[in-house]
Parts: structure tokens; sequence; C-alpha cells
């Protein structure tokens, strides 16, 4: 028997993530205390690539773990740095919730059905590029703030919808407020979208041992694969970059078949490749799907802020207000296109699209 303190954001949707967590720790047997942790992405409602991108609602936790003052921090992998921290390990990415985005628009209204000019609010270059890249003309209000401060903004009538995580909806009970849910083919998730990482210290191993019961190999394999992809574009968590990985039925054993997205906000680039390799290697496939998009291209995104390169702390965006310039969370990389022998043979590449501009 342990007793954890669990660290947790003071979110809603953070609660009732690190709420189910530790409901199956004491179903266990084990005892939880909460411990609530403001993030720095919680206080500072600045845009998120301009107040530091990836790690801002991650940092204060893992200080508060580093420190002892808790022993496992439970995170939205989404938001989790793909840069491994010192001294800290994910333990456990327990199975995922719905991968996909929603779009929550007022008069029940779909995608297709809004008129052009409509007004949709989101935060997120990887939504934005590709609400773009679907040619609807419709018009993009940068936002920030808790899910339910996002609904908000549909039923006072200040916008005409938002797109979310449907996982996050679902935790919360609120999925039937998603007027349609979007499919992968229009807009993919975020590199991790729908599941939970488990964290705590590496050398922590009654606690690791604990944790890894939780763990679900599927998600496991699917997620590593989505954050190599990310790793090797040198992309963060609020990149323009849409990934999502699938078990499928191969030949003769599972497979991996993992598809992305990068394009720019602005719509000038579009690149969307697919890979699918054995589930068994989730790096290399993800490494085989990188290595494509650099090939054609993907690095062009990189001047987009959030996307590698440190945000000007000059350059407000929209009605953002811009803060201090980024801290942590840029990621150090090795972009090589590790293709290794033997790989190619194993696996399919098959392009979706091509760049359309
Ligand atoms: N970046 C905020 C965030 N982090 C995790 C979720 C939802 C739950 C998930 O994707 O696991 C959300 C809200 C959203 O994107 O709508």
């Amino acid at each position: 028997m342990i007793a954890f303190r669990l660290g947790t954001r003071r979110s809603r949707l953070a609660l009732t993530q690190s709420g189910q967590i530790a409901d199956a720790l004491r179903a266990a047997g084990h005892d939880v205390e909460l411990v609530e942790i403001v993030t720095e992405g919680d206080t500072n409602r600045a845009a998120l690539e301009t107040i530091g991108g990836t790690g801002v609602f991650a940092s204060a936790l893992r200080r508060a773990l580093r420190a002892g003052d808790i022993d496992l921090a439970v995170h939205s992998l989404k938001d989790l740095p793909t840069a491994p921290e010192a001294g800290l390990v994910i333990a456990a990415t327990p199975v995922r919730e719905d991968v996909r985005d929603v779009l929550v628009a007022r008069d029940g209204l779909t995608l297709g059905e809004l008129p052009s000019g409509a007004r949709i609010g989101t935060g997120s270059p990887r939504r934005e590029a590709q609400l773009v890249a679907l040619g609807l003309g419709v018009e993009i209000v940068p936002i920030r703030g808790n899910v339910e401060t996002r609904l908000a903004l549909v039923d006072t009538g200040e916008l005409d919808a938002v797109v979310l995580a449907r996982a996050g909806l679902l935790r919360l009970g609120l999925a039937d407020r998603a007027t349609e849910v979007l499919d992968p083919i229009q807009v993919l998730p975020a590199a991790g979208q729908g599941a939970l990482a488990l964290e705590c210290r590496a050398d922590d191993s009654a606690v690791c041992e604990v944790l890894a019961a939780l763990d679900d190999p599927e998600t496991q394999a699917c997620v590593t694969a989505e954050r190599t992809v990310l790793a090797l574009l040198e992309a963060g968590c609020t990149a323009p970059v849409g990934v999502l990985a699938e078990v499928v039925e191969g030949v003769t054993a599972l497979d991996l078949s993992v598809r992305a997205f990068v394009g720019t906000r602005d719509g000038a680039l579009q690149l969307r490749r697919s890979v699918t390799g054995p589930a068994d290697d989730p790096v290399g496939v993800g490494t085989r799907l990188a290595a494509l998009l650099l090939a054609d291209g993907a690095a062009q995104a990189r001047v987009e802020r959030g996307f590698g390169a440190p945000a000007s702390p000059t350059t407000p965006s929209g009605g953002t207000t811009t803060l201090d310039p980024p801290g942590e969370g840029q990621l150090a990389a090795t972009a090589e296109p590790a293709t290794r022998p033997g790989m190619l043979a194993q696996t399919t590449a098959i392009d979706e699209s091509e760049k359309t501009t």
C-alpha cells in the first residue's frame, strides 16, 4: 500500500482527470491525497506560444515532483513537452479517450453549414492551420481559457463556434455540446490528444511499479509514434502539427498507421503524409514519417511562432497579450531523419496529398 500525493492542476478538467486516476489507485488498495498546483498556463492568459509554448502547464507540477512535494503528476499528454525531463519518467499512459476534435457551433451548425466569414475561436495553431486548409473562408479568432470559458463564447454569441478536444468534453460530461465530431481526415488531433501521462520520479521504483499497472500498451505505442514525429520536427505542443497513430491489422502482425499534417496558419504550407509500419517499432515508424515530412518541406513551418523557433517577445498577435519570452520547452531534437537500414522494406509510405497551394 502506498500513500500517494497526487499533484493536479485546478481546472475542472484537470481535477476530473486526476480524480479518475486517484479512483483507479484507490481501487487497487492505495491511499491518494490530491495536491492542487497552479501552473503558469493557468495564471497567464497570453497565447500559449508567446508564454513558452510547450511546458507551461507541466513545469510547476514537475518542480513539485522533483522537490518531493508530490509523488505523482497527472498530465494531459498533449500538453507535455517531448523532451525527456531529467530525473522524471512517464510511468504509464492509461487507455486513451477519443482522440478527435469537435466543433461546438451556434444553432447546431456543422463546419460545412457555417457561413463564410463565420468566427471560429481557437488558440491552437494546429487547429487554425487545418481549418484554413479546409478553405471554408472562416475567420479564426485567437482564444484561451478552460473548456467552460470557451463554450461560453459560443453561448453568449461572441463567436459562431469553437473547436475543442472531444476527450475533454467527454471527461466533463459535456460531449453533447458538440455539433460535429471532426473526422481526422479533415482535422488531425495533437500528438497525444486524449491520453493522460502519469509521471513520477525515475528513482521511485515503488511508485513506478504501481503506475505501470495502469499503462495501456496500445496507447503507449500510438503516442510514442506521435511524439517521435513531433520531436523530430522540433515542434512543440503548440505547433501547427496534427498527428494520429492507430493500431491496424497488418499482413502478418499488428501495424501502426500514422498520419500527419504540417501547415502554416496562413495556409501557404499544407503537407499531409502517412506511414505504416510494425506496431512493435513506434519510434521507427514515427522517425520514418518525420523524415518524409522534412524531406517535403515541413521545416518551412518552423518560421511559425510556436514551432521550434522562440517566439518574438515583441509581436502580439490578434487579440492576445504578449508577455515574457519563452523560458523552456524549446526542443533540442536531433532532427536527422534517421532512416534505419531495413526499415524501408517494412514500411509503406502513402502520400495522401501534395502541398495544395
Ligand atoms: N490544451 C488544453 C487541453 N489539454 C488537454 C485537453 C483535452 C483533453 C485531451 O486532449 O487529452 C485540452 C482542451 C482542448 O484541447 O480542448
